[in-house]
């Protein structure tokens, strides 16, 4: 573009200004976009980042006089129901402090003198706690959507905000790439909407000084017409048809259709009528005085449809649109400003911080004053920063005097102004005020993040501090318990097998001497000599009972040890767990110790070897009373020749009492065999006949007489000394024969093994072992399992404060970065 000196001149100072604020600018906005790139790793690789929510206070709110920050209540969307109160800071960056923590440091300052610049805040109020780039709210609108769409994302969970809170970064980046495109841009757009009929192709006409857009007082303008200076049409007026504006090419024909200048009122009331048209004329005016053709940046006027026409949001959305630099918004004086016109504004002002406002068809109020104070305050509302420049920014016209009312000269003057030599604020200021924004968005995101990893380290000492001290008490005291356990279990097993030891060692010996092996079992009354052979059996059941009561009273023995023994494994067990650990709920049930397992098929199975060990009759295995060949009475039962000849003969070690009664017990062994042979069918008659039938034979005649008498005599004495002794010798012989029996069960006078007496004490030692080893076995999992428990809390505890300790540095990090962005890219101050 040709500059004259004339025109360029003054406005070289402004232009330099501008070249070194976009250079730092696009520094800015370069680091910005690496650091997003950063937290978005962050958030991805090590910490969820957590969307927060500040809300004010019912009480309490208002901060201290002394604070430029104001308390606010920090909540989570995923988690709205915790909050912590915060004071939020807004100086040059947006800080958040714990309130605890803000309020001891003010304490701490003591009475220091006010800070005059209290509630300087340089944002407004009620943009100060919210996001502006960052808000998941994405409707924009002011239909109180944002309360519907908080609820719905404190539904998500804190992965899902996080993912959101992404794709808002991520939309940040490429918006970025935009504003770093049109930044470097030389071009200015200018947009120009408002509310339908204000005046807007009034506006634009006198700004071009000629009548081209069509006025009408219907409603008119229908499609968005672009005004550029012919230059760029190589100095042809006229206007391109355009179907798709990002695949417009000036020098590509098949992109828009070209229909001169004059058919534009035809083309606009055509039926198929066109969105958007490039218009290109020449502004014949000298370069400083022309918009278009200004000698410095290529500017074009946009007409837009009226807002009520299209829908407010497409409007908007074009408003937002990077390509605009400036929004001159026409206003009728005769409306102020409608709901739609202050939906607009307010959204603009949230991406453009300046607007260009025009009050026009301002002649045709009467109070000029009224209408002036009534529309300024609206704007103070809609846009602060607007209202702050009002003098430049605002302006009340009327459109059709044009450059005949020396308001519009004014208006122009500013307008000129605005996108020429404070190109910065038109051109640049959408790009920073974008970049700041994002920029505290950030702030607010990390210091809010920090807060939650703070609150972490502290949550991770505070389990850290239960649980180590736990785990080295564990540690410590698991020798100690295996051992404690171990010492339980073998004076148990110890403990059974003695008495089991002493309880059927006394039975079986009682048993030896034809007692019963417990006193409470009755022996059988003798029945009389005719039922010898059923009284045999019944001592022997007696005795084989007794012994199998012994067994069961060992094993009740073992049940009393074992049910101790189990109660010590849960004392220890009380002991040694720590607190919080279920105990055991394991039921000990000494009855069901010494049982015998059944089968699938529902039999008994007898585990331990048959041949001696039994559990009793009483239902506890199968007892020697339960074994044929033990209740069986032989002949030996009632005159134990072998034993007594052994005795007799072989001097035996029994007493002399023993050997007295074995000399008679020879002389039964005949007796004996006749009486069994006999039985009750011959008796006692028939046998004294028998010796003296014998003695005839072996006698002659005066012996005969003599010893019949003595014979006879001493058969009778004999006999007699029988039927007497009997009932006593009989329990003594099946007593010393079971006895025999059950120390030497082979027979023969074998290795002297214990082997009832030893059976059943392994037996009940390891049955009672059995039961303890359980219970430790129980108590030694518990503990084992709360140590592995301890182990991952302190693990886990650990391993959060290390990511929390981490992604705080990391937050005040980036915390500073963000200060480093602002100096570089010249935001240090935001007004
Ligand atoms: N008195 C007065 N009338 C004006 C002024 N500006 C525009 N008008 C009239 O207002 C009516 C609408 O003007 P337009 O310029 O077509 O309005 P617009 O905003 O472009 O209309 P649409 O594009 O159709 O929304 C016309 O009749 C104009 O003559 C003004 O400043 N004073």
């Amino acid at each position: 573009m040709a500059a004259t000196e004339e025109a360029t001149g003054p406005l070289r100072g402004a232009q330099q200004a501008y070249v070194e604020q976009k250079v730092r600018l696009l520094g800015g906005l370069g680091s910005t976009k690496r650091l997003l790139s950063d937290i978005r790793v962050f958030n991805k690789d090590s910490w969820t980042i957590r969307y927060p929510k500040l809300s004010t206070k019912a009480e309490g709110a208002e901060p201290s006089p002394k604070r430029r920050g104001v308390r606010r209540s920090l909540s989570f969307m995923d988690d709205p129901s915790s909050e912590t109160d915060v004071i939020l800071e807004r100086s040059l960056t947006r800080s958040l402090t714990l309130a605890s923590i803000a309020d001891a440091q003010e304490n701490d300052a003591g009475e220091s003198p006010s800070d005059p610049d209290v509630g300087g805040r340089l944002i407004p109020e009620s943009e100060v706690s919210d996001f502006q780039v960052f808000r998941l709210d994405l409707n924009l609108g002011h239909h109180g959507s944002s309360a519907a769409a908080g609820a719905l994302v404190s539904q998500l969970e804190k992965v899902s905000i996080a993912n959101l809170v992404d794709e808002r970064m991520a939309a940040a980046s490429q918006h970025i790439d935009r504003l770093c495109v049109r930044v470097e841009d030389t071009s200015s757009k200018v947009l120009v909407t408002g509310d339908l009929n204000a005046g807007k192709s009034t506006f634009v006409n006198a700004l071009l000084r000629r009548t081209v857009m069509p006025i009408d007082q219907q409603p008119c303008t229908t499609a968005f017409c672009e005004v550029h200076d012919f230059s760029e049409n190589n100095n042809v007026e006229e206007v391109h048809v355009i179907k798709d504006t990002a695949a417009y090419d000036i020098a590509d024909e098949s992109t828009f259709k070209r229909v001169d200048l004059s058919d534009l009122d035809r083309i606009m009331d055509d039926e198929e009528k066109p969105s958007i048209l490039k218009l290109y004329l020449n502004d014949s005016r000298p370069l400083n005085q022309s918009l278009l053709n200004n000698g410095v940046v290529d500017i074009s006027l946009i007409d837009a449809p009226g807002l009520n026409r299209d829908s407010v949001k497409t409007t908007a959305l074009f408003a937002r649109q990077e390509e605009i630099d400036v929004v001159v918004f026409v206003v009728s004086a005769e409306n102020h400003l409608t709901e739609s016109a202050r939906n607009f504004l307010k959204n603009a002002s949230n991406e453009k911080a300046y607007l260009f406002v025009v009050v026009n068809k301002f002649d045709q109020i009467k109070n000029k004053e009224k209408c002036r104070r009534m529309v300024l305050e609206q704007i103070k509302e809609l846009s602060p920063r607007t209202y702050e420049d009002a003098n430049d920014l605002v302006h009340f016209v009327d459109s059709l005097l044009g450059k005949d009312d020396p308001s519009f000269e004014d208006l122009e003057a500013s307008l000129r102004s605005f996108v020429l030599v404070k190109r910065a604020k038109s051109k640049l200021n959408p790009a920073s005020t974008y970049l700041s924004n994002l920029l505290s968005d950030i702030e607010l995101l990390v210091g809010a993040n920090a807060i939650v990893a703070q609150a972490e380290i502290a949550h991770a000492k505070g389990d850290l501090d239960a649980a180590r001290p736990v785990l080295e008490r564990m540690k410590n005291s698991r020798e100690a318990l295996e051992e404690a356990l171990e010492s339980v279990e073998e004076q148990g097993a110890r403990s059974a097998s003695s008495k089991t030891q002493r309880t059927l060692t006394n039975a079986l010996d009682r048993v030896g001497q034809g007692l019963p092996g417990l006193s409470s079992v009755q022996m059988p009354s003798y029945p009389g000599l005719l039922n010898l052979l059923d009284y045999a059996r019944d001592v022997r059941k007696a005795l084989v009972t007794s012994l199998d009561m012994a067994v069961k009273l060992s094993e009740d023995e073992a049940r009393v040890i074992a049910s101790s023994g189990v109660q010590e494994v849960l004392t220890l067990g009380d002991e040694y767990l720590p607190e919080g650990v279920e105990r055991s709920r394991r039921v000990f049930m000494p009855e069901a110790m010494f049982s015998t397992r059944r089968t699938r098929d529902g039999k008994r199975r007898v585990r331990s070897n048959s041949a001696v060990v039994a559990g009793g009759t009483l239902g506890l295995g199968i007892g020697l009373a339960a074994r044929q060949e033990m209740l069986q009475p032989t002949f030996l039962d009632l005159l134990d020749a072998p034993h007594n000849l052994w005795i007799y003969f072989c001097g035996g070690k029994e007493g002399e009492e023993e050997k007295e009664q074995s000399a008679i017990g020879i002389v039964s062994v005949a007796i004996g065999v006749v009486t069994m042979i006999g039985g009750k069918s011959i008796g006692l008659h028939g046998f004294v006949e028998g010796v003296m039938h014998i003695t005839n034979i072996l006698s002659d005649e005066s012996t005969r007489k003599w010893g019949a008498a003595i014979l006879g005599t001493f058969a009778v004495g004999t006999a007699a000394y029988l039927v007497l002794e009997l009932p006593n010798s009989v329990p003594r012989t099946i007593g010393r024969r079971i006895h025999y029996s059950l120390v030497c069960p082979a027979g023969g006078p074998g290795p002297k093994e214990e082997l009832f007496v030893d059976a059943h004490v392994a037996r009940v030692a390891r049955e009672t072992r059995k039961v303890l080893r359980l219970a430790s076995w129980d108590l030694k999992e518990r503990f084992r399992i709360a140590m592995d428990e301890r182990s991952r809390e302190v693990r886990g505890a650990e391993e959060t404060e290390r990511r929390a300790i981490r992604a705080k540095e990391w937050f005040t990090e980036v915390g500073q970065r963000t200060a480093d962005i602002r100096e570089l890219a010249g935001l240090v101050s935001l007004s």
